[in-house]
């Protein structure tokens, strides 16, 4: 289905929307990218997007045992280790996070149309914290935020237990997973939002191979592409569509 919207007349418009956070509504997966192309080349390896692909999206001790084994790294550097050498980084760059394009327009819209959003991200607590201390707004028009470390979140992405979670806390939840619209930047988020049974619409980072593109129903350059009316949401009052 990838590359064109669901089609409208096999189903029922979407009711309540689910952002994903890094790399979908803040521009902060390039902060983990940095500092972990640091933590490489200690080892005179680099890091590449193939790495960043399998990642992306999960949560920080999953991603960690990812990272060090994959690399080959994990007889001198462990998983709880990595994470421990890059937090203090971490800590200084998320308060610097900005809007990814298209975020604003999109969330206050879909606000004034009373249309119920959350968040649904790996991160944990204290660090969602800092990336979204310049955001209030923002945030502030999210019903709930389900964040990697809620007692709830078993498993990261890919398992649905996140996206899960989130439509159960909306008002009148657990909702039907299928008028349910996620938008999601990682691989493992788009594979979590199907698992759990729900319609993903992937703004994925253009140095991601496109063969992750398959899985998502729709796939767009950036939000500021976004088509309400093509998800039965109430369309922008400055587009015709
Ligand atoms: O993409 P998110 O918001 O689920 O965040 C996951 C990690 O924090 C970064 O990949
Ligand atoms: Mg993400």
């Amino acid at each position: 289905m990838a590359n064109s919207s669901a089609d409208m007349s096999v189903r029922e418009p979407i009711t309540h929307v689910i952002f994903d956070m890094d790399g979908l509504l803040l521009d902060t997966e390039k902060f983990y990218t940095e500092v972990q192309e640091l933590i490489l080349a200690r080892f005179n390896k680099t890091f590449d997007w193939s790495l960043k692909a399998k990642m992306m999206g999960k949560k920080a001790l999953e991603a960690a045992h990812v990272f060090v084994e994959e690399t080959g790294i994990s007889g001198s550097l462990s998983a709880e280790k990595f994470l421990e050498e890059r937090e203090e980084t971490l800590q200084k760059l998320f308060p610097t996070a900005e809007l990814m394009p298209g975020v604003s327009h999109l969330v206050k819209h879909l606000h004034e149309n009373a249309i119920p959003m959350c968040v649904a991200t790996g991160t944990l607590r204290h660090h969602f914290e800092l990336k979204t201390q310049r955001h209030g707004e923002i945030f502030s028009m999210m019903h709930h935020v389900v964040v990697g470390d809620d007692p709830e979140v078993k498993k990261g992405k890919p398992s649905p237990d996140i996206f899960l979670a989130a439509a159960k806390r909306f008002k009148g939840g657990p909702l039907d997973p299928r008028k349910v619209l996620v938008f999601e930047d990682a691989p493992s988020g788009v594979a979590a939002a199907k698992n759990a049974g729900m319609y993903v619409v992937m703004v994925p980072d253009p140095r991601l191979d496109s063969s992750f593109h398959e899985a998502a129903d729709e796939v767009l350059s950036s939000l500021s592409d976004f088509n309400p009316s093509n998800w039965g949401l109430p369309p922008f009052k400055d587009v015709s569509s």
